[in-house]
């Protein structure tokens, strides 16, 4: 049984430098990419010709910083100094973060320009760009390509090498999983994340075989210019803003977005295809990330019994947000053939469910979106770090000597140390802001701090990173003295080690992303201050509360607003006046909460609810809920001596009515079905409701001896007896009860023909006779998704059932007023049915069968609504537990069930009662 774990990209790629290797960010001796010891071998012996390269740095930065950062640069291009291809080497656009010049050439044109479906020769019969080669024949290469020099890379020698793109924090987790034993068979599926038009088809085959024989992994081949379309423009310009609260028009253009769109779908399709023709019944698929939305369904087409995962590392937005892309709903869609859709954070599915419900008019609830046959659960997954590997890294000598290094130059200075992507939502920019405030508001610290800002990725927003340049620039040389400069700001990456070592040796560690699906640095940091390399300096973390980690990190002292200079300024100042003791204080609290979301943990848990997931998926299809065989429950019913039944009245066995019906009483067969249960003495009936007592009441008619749960579990009339027991207090509805009125009121007059019915301890909406039924459906949902999504603390929750949205107590369901009628009858020592019947088997004290003459050894549960579903489960339980030897569950209707059985054939609830009383033998199933 495999488990394919899906991202964008592979963990490796491939490097076709013959004569020197560079070390990218994921470095194979660092915590990912375990390589194997021929190719390290090999690595290393290529890595003793790696040039250094130069740095891109602050204007104003110090030729001291140079000289400590240069020596050790990642091997990426000065923008100022480009690299001039030798002869045998071809200059290329790597996808998205930096240039790289040892890679066949990128076929694509970045962004693509707006003309490009018009420059392009189209194929009339499928609409494709005929692509052309040097010769001007057709081929899969780009026109753009013509009189470029090409090399026949099939000729040239490949090595594997570690990914520089994709997501650390995944393979992290994955690599911890697979090292604690959680994972046994995994398989990274994944593109190379480097062009792969040019190379031939066999070096291609021979590269996936490599990477799939030696590395667990499955390449997914896509053209270059599907790629750039997906990646650099799609998922970069239109998803990755947006996700971040960023709508932007420029760089984007309608023409781009319709072209970048159709490339993302091929995409996402080129995945699901080499999916489909690996996986085999049993495994499971784990899909990661915003680049991949559509991919769960597009599986699910494929392979309709899939185990299929999704998880979000990014964060969500708002529906406000996400109902502005163009693509939305197909979006959407793509997620939901998802088993279990997981988030960072709780605000991130909320905000999901909520354009589910807005956009799709789908029916969502805190547990998931409930499709008409089933449920896809939706919750959150906070990822966390592998501490233990970022120890083993942390001790190395190159960190080591790094934190040497920096000590000493930093020595006596207060270091404040960051590293985001330089764009939008990372921002840089408000943090140089608010710094430049600090520096300006408390000029005692001018002289002494430093603050250390690594920019992660090169800025695809070129007027962005020219504002940044120019605050650094401003800080620098008004705050700078002859011997002190406040600020550094590195334009690009450095290496892991040097950025541990940073971390180890700094005061202060300040995110302040405007949004952020977790930011595992952050944690990172706090782990470096533990003293286990370097000093045990117990630094303060500062944190965006725009961030995933801020809401495992809540109650944390040091969380700011990024947009509140001033108050990012006034923090500053504050972390760096802690006393000792609050310090260590403080780091306690992060790295006890911390401690609790680990790489290990969130992989476990995930897929732990994701088979929980699959197999509650597999039990509530209706398909697979089989028929109920009367024959066989009647079987049943005669051999048991004491028998309950629990009957919901409305959408089982009577209509769902509105409180403008003026004839709620059930018709007289149905009312005889159960007169004839009541008059065996062996049987206890209890009829179910989300109606009043009183309406409960009339209903039932004269029917005496039922017993009558109403409104929802909130009150029992037990059998027999005329009083009703209310199995809540009122206050329980003093403080949400004005609140949610006003907010059903607004609803109310705005959906023509609806109604608002006050109960003691419940509210609803009715919208079962509105005038436009598909507007009502809507505000319906749009009612309870606000109420479940805005209900804080309150113990209530908004159910939406067909025709009306009722808001009632969570701490009483009907399955918990069951238990309570189940208990008394188990205990109360009396076998009488409360219709003046006894049970004929008298009770002996001390008899071995006086148990079963009061406790119940057959239980029938039959209900058809979303809210019934409690008692279902309430029902199995019993059975699993052993309580009750025969139980049998009826649902009515075809949708998600935890019910058994259901009713076929047109046959009702009133049919089956009916049967069972009669002596007639069964009616055939
Ligand atoms: O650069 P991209 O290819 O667009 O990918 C986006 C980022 O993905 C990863 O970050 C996301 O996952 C992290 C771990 O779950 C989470 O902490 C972060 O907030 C998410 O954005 C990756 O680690 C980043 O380098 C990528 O930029
Ligand atoms: O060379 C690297 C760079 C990053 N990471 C890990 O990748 C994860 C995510 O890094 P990223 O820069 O995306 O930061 P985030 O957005 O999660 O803070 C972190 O746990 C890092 O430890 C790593 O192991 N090696």
């Amino acid at each position: 049984m495999t488990l394919y774990v899906v991202s964008l990209f592979l963990p490796y790629t491939i490097d076709f430098e013959a004569a020197g290797v560079r070390r990218g960010r994921y470095a194979p001796d660092g915590i990912h990419a375990p390589l194997d010891d021929k190719i390290e071998g090999r690595l290393a012996e290529l890595r003793r010709h790696r040039r250094p390269k130069s740095l891109s740095m602050t204007p104003g930065a110090t030729t001291d910083h140079e000289k400590i950062f240069k020596p050790f640069y990642a091997s990426q291009s000065h923008a100022d100094e480009p690299h001039v291809p030798g002869p045998n080497e071809v200059r290329v656009e790597s996808w998205g973060l930096s240039r790289k010049f040892n890679q066949p050439r990128s076929k694509a044109v970045v962004p693509p320009e707006p003309s490009i479906l018009s420059r392009q020769d189209k194929n009339e019969a499928t609409n494709e760009p005929i692509l052309r080669n040097v010769d001007g024949q057709e081929s899969e290469s780009d026109p753009d390509d013509a009189g470029s020099p090409r090399v026949l890379l099939s000729d040239v020698d490949w090595v594997v090498k570690a990914a520089e793109q994709g997501n650390g924090g995944l393979r992290n987790a994955i690599n911890a999983a697979v090292k604690a034993g959680i994972l046994q068979d995994k398989v990274w599926v994944g593109t190379l994340g480097m062009p792969t038009d040019s190379l031939k088809e066999h070096t291609r085959t021979s590269i996936a075989e490599r990477l799939e024989e030696e590395f667990e992994s499955l390449t997914v081949f896509v053209s270059d210019s599907e790629f750039e379309g997906h990646y650099s423009h799609f998922c970069r310009t239109v998803l990755w803003p947006a996700f971040h609260y960023q709508m932007q028009e420029e760089p984007r253009h309608k023409e781009y977005d319709d072209h970048s769109w159709r490339q993302y779908v091929k995409v996402n399709e080129a995945f699901a295809n080499t999916l489909a023709q690996r996986w085999k019944p049993g495994d499971r698929i784990w899909v990661h990330d915003y680049h991949l939305l559509l991919l769960p369904t597009m599986l699910r087409q494929r392979l309709p019994d899939a185990e299929i995962g999704f998880f979000m590392h990014t964060a969500f937005p708002s529906s406000e947000v996400f109902r502005c892309l163009t693509t939305r709903e197909a979006l959407l869609e793509g997620l939901l053939g998802a088993d279990l859709i997981g988030f960072q954070t709780e605000e991130y599915c909320h905000h999901f469910l909520q354009t589910c419900s807005r956009l799709l008019r789908l029916e969502v609830s805190a547990e998931g979106v409930h499709l008409p046959d089933h449920l896809i659960p939706v919750k959150p997954f906070p990822i966390g770090i592998d501490s233990p590997s970022l120890n083993v890294l942390r001790q190395s000598p190159e960190v080591r000597e790094w934190i040497t290094k920096i000590r000493d130059r930093y020595a006596g200075k207060h270091l404040i140390v960051a590293r985001d992507r330089l764009d939008v939502a990372g921002g840089i920019k408000q943090k140089l802001l608010a710094y430049e405030t600090f520096l300006r508001r408390y000029p005692k610290w001018r002289d002494s701090v430093v603050l250390i800002q690594v920019a992660s990725s090169m800025s695809e927003l070129p007027d962005l990173e020219a504002q940044v340049s120019k605050i650094a620039m401003r800080i620098n040389s008004v705050y700078s003295t002859l011997t002190h400069q406040p600020l550094v700001l590195l334009k690009q990456d450095i290496s892991f080690a040097q950025f541990l070592a940073l971390m180890s040796v700094a005061e202060i560690f300040m995110v302040t992303s405007l949004r952020e699906g977790m930011n595992l640095t952050g944690h990172e940091f706090i782990q470096c201050q533990d003293g286990l390399v370097g000093p045990q300096k117990y630094g303060s973390l500062i944190l965006s509360e725009f961030t995933g980690s801020a809401s495992i990190l809540s109650g944390h002292q040091l969380l700011v607003n990024p947009w509140d200079y001033q108050q990012c300024a006034e923090v500053i100042d504050q972390a760096l006046e802690l006393s000792p003791e609050e310090k260590q204080k403080n780091w306690q609290f992060l790295i006890d909460r911390m401690t609790q979301h680990t790489a290990t943990s969130w992989c476990d848990s995930y897929l732990k609810a994701l088979s929980d997931a699959y197999n509650a998926q597999a039990s509530q299809d209706p398909a697979l809920v089989s028929s109920l065989s009367i024959d066989s429950l009647k079987d049943k019913y005669e051999r048991s001596r004491r028998r309950l039944f629990i009957l919901e009245d409305q959408g089982t066995l009577d209509f769902y009515a509105s409180p403008k019906d003026t004839t709620p009483a059930l018709e007289e067969h149905k009312l005889d079905a159960i007169r004839s249960l009541l008059s065996d003495p062996k049987n206890v009936v209890y009829i179910t409701s989300s109606r009043t007592p009183k309406q409960l009441e009339l209903s039932m008619k004269d029917v005496s001896g039922v017993g009558l749960i109403a409104e929802n579990g909130c009150f029992l009339r037990e059998p027999g007896k005329a009083e009703w027991e209310t199995l809540l207090d009122e206050s329980n509805t003093r403080d949400w009860r004005w609140g949610i009125r006003k907010v059903m009121q607004y609803f109310q007059e705005r959906t023509d023909g609806s109604l608002v019915e006050e109960r003691r301890f419940s509210l609803t909406f009715w919208y079962k006779d509105a005038l436009d039924q598909e507007l009502a459906v809507r505000q319906a949902s749009d009612l309870a998704d606000q109420i479940n999504g805005s209900r804080g603390t309150e113990p209530i929750r908004a159910v939406l059932t067909e025709g009306a949205v009722t808001v009632e107590p969570t701490n009483v369901t009907k399955a918990s007023t069951a238990e309570v009628a189940f208990q008394r009858m188990c205990s109360s020592g009396d076998n009488s049915n409360g219709n003046g019947n006894s049970n004929g088997n008298d009770i002996v004290n001390g008899d071995k069968n006086s148990l079963s003459q009061t406790t119940p050894d057959f239980l029938l549960v039959a209900g058809g609504s979303r809210d019934d579903e409690s008692l279902f489960r309430w029902a199995n339980k019993l059975s699993q537990e052993g309580k009750v030897p025969n139980v049998t569950t009826i649902t009515v209707g075809t949708h998600a069930t935890a019910a058994a059985t259901l009713l076929e054939n047109n046959t009702t609830v009133t049919d089956v009662l009916t049967v069972l009383t009669n002596t007639t033998p069964a009616a055939a199933n």
